[in-house]
């Protein structure tokens, strides 16, 4: 991995967000995630990465219960969002999801207007109460997800007539829209081209200056230039974890430099 842009790697002190600790995830008998501890940081960019199938993406949904959507899938251990236990009985997780969004692999935009995909959220949400203030929320999200010069005249036409790239920041818009604190991204560049990617790792630059951001990636280059922290995992367990430029430049565990430098996954 030499001459490898690496992201701003000055982790500042920051905030634990999301803290979990011991998390078993079972599917049936699989046993996909083995005794992870992770600490995610806020206003921090993490990165997950690991050969297919070691269980970055079943990790990833635990810290919003997507695997809840799972019947065979269960979880133990816990996972603290500011502290409080994301699985605790009283929380909601559709409540849940709008704290802790995610971005899935396929841009994913619901069958409805541009608008009404980013107005859906703080509606259902009741986060806003009039058309003016609404107006306003779709803006500052499709701005921020740096699609708004591209769609403001059509914004009544369907999101899915988009192109793949504005797709999926019109998901990033969606997701933003309900003032996420941490936003979990699975892979949210695999389906678009060079000049997509560009600029959604250029949004999640931006994007880690409100809240964390917990990326899935199967490319070690997309790690380093985005992320400030890594976590390698390998067969359910997460084997280092550590700032991003010692994960890539001075690995502790050789599985990770065997990972890094192409020699498995
Ligand atoms: N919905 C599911 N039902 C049953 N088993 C699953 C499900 N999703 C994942 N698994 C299993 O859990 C393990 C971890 O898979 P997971 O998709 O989390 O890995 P990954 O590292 O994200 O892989 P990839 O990089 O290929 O996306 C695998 O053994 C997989 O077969």
């Amino acid at each position: 991995m030499t001459n490898m842009r690496l992201a701003d790697q000055k982790v500042k002190h920051a905030d634990v967000k999301i803290e979990a600790r011991d998390v078993d995830v079972f599917y049936g008998t699989n046993h996909a995630i083995k005794s992870v501890d992770v600490d995610i940081l806020d206003k921090t960019v993490t990165a997950f990465i690991g050969p297919s199938g070691c269980g970055k993406s079943t990790f990833l949904r635990c810290l919003n219960r997507m695997n809840d959507t799972i019947s065979i899938c269960k979880v133990t251990g816990s996972i603290l969002l500011d502290g409080g236990n994301i699985y605790d009985r009283k929380v909601d997780p559709v409540q849940l999801r709008a704290k802790v969004g995610m971005v899935f692999q396929k841009p994913n935009p619901f069958p409805k207007s541009i608008y009404d995909n980013i107005s859906y959220g703080p509606r259902i949400h009741g986060l806003v109460s009039t058309k003016a203030d609404m107006d306003e929320v779709v803006e500052k999200s499709l701005r921020k997800a740096a699609i708004w010069d591209e769609v403001k005249d059509r914004l009544d036409a369907p999101g899915t007539g988009l192109s793949g790239g504005q797709q999926q920041r019109l998901c990033i818009a969606r997701a933003i829209a309900t003032a996420p604190e941490v936003l979990l991204m699975d892979e949210p560049c695999s389906a678009l081209d060079p000049i997509a990617t560009a600029q959604v790792e250029e949004l999640i630059d931006e994007l880690r200056e409100s809240f964390s951001v917990v990326i899935v990636t199967h490319s070690m280059q997309q790690a380093a230039r985005v992320s400030q922290k890594t976590a390698f995992f390998h067969l359910g367990e997460v084997v280092e974890y550590d700032e991003t430029q010692k994960i890539f430049t001075n690995p502790v565990d050789q599985r990770t430099q065997d990972y890094i430098t192409g020699r498995f996954g």
